[in-house]
């Protein structure tokens, strides 16, 4: 199958200082695929899915989305960080703000959409994460993984062309876990496209078209999910593999 590409890293690398965190790194990204990528603490994953939304500067090679360059700054850069959603482990919510306006606040500001059509906006995807009944509510009487899935609306209210999740999950009790999980799930089959850095193998194994194992800044192996977890070629991925499928 073909697939028309998103997300196009040519030959990435990137440096902090000294450290040599992303090496050589070629991916690309279909239109509505799901990638999840996984690896050892330290291999790079974060700061891969921090370069597609220029949180990061890169040293050489390219990345483009839909085609185009990523930009520098000013007008093209807000509206490229609006285009690519992002959610951390923390959710950076604005805690004198409700969740309508959480939600809704940078729909008017990048946006430039009136209030009243972004908060009916706002409403409906808070539906859609099954939290119509908290609008009013502020961040702190709901729950970490009530907060997450406002995050997720937040950055679905910009019509994002795609959503990178960095850990989502890592800082939830693990009965929040499931919930969270759930909305990307829903997001999935709605043919979101999506980049996931996670630890959840479950999600990995249910929701992936793809799963990347990156280890010392390499993408070691890109394969499709089943065949990832049944036949991982690459002695790196088995010790990881076998590892955490040990907990
Ligand atoms: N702002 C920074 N300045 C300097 N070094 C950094 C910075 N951010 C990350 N690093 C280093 O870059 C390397 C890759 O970090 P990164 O967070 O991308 O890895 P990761 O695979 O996401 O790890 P984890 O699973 O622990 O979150 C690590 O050695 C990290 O210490």
């Amino acid at each position: 199958m073909t697939v028309d590409p998103l997300i196009e890293l040519r030959d990435v690398n990137k440096y902090y200082g000294e450290l040599h965190v992303l090496r050589d790194i070629d991916l690309t990204v279909g239109k509505g695929e799901v990638v999840v990528v996984i690896g050892p603490s330290g291999s790079g994953k974060s700061t891969l899915c921090r370069t597609i939304n220029r949180l990061e500067t890169i040293q050489s090679g390219s990345i483009r989305l839909d085609g185009q360059p990523l930009p520098d700054e000013g007008k093209a850069l807000a509206r490229l960080r609006a285009e690519v959603g992002m959610v951390f482990q923390s959710f950076n919510l604005f805690a004198h703000k409700s969740v309508l306006q959480n939600v809704s606040l940078a729909q008017i500001k990048v946006r430039g959409r009136k209030r009243e059509e972004a908060d009916q906006r706002s409403r409906a995807l808070l539906e859609r994460v099954g939290l119509a009944a908290h609008a009013e509510k502020y961040p702190a009487q709901l729950s970490g993984g009530q907060q997450q899935r406002v995050a997720i609306a937040r950055a679905l209210a910009m019509d994002p062309k795609v959503m990178l999740f960095d850990e989502p999950t890592s800082a939830l009790d693990p009965e929040m876990i499931n919930e969270v999980l759930d909305v990307m799930r829903q997001l999935a089959r709605d043919g979101m496209t999506m980049v996931v850095v996670t630890h959840e193998m479950g999600f990995a194994r249910s929701a992936a078209n793809r799963v990347v194992f990156m280890a010392d800044g390499r993408v070691i192996e890109d394969r499709a999910p089943e065949d990832f977890f049944t036949r991982p070629e690459s002695d790196r991925a088995k010790d990881f593999l076998s590892k955490i499928l040990k907990h």
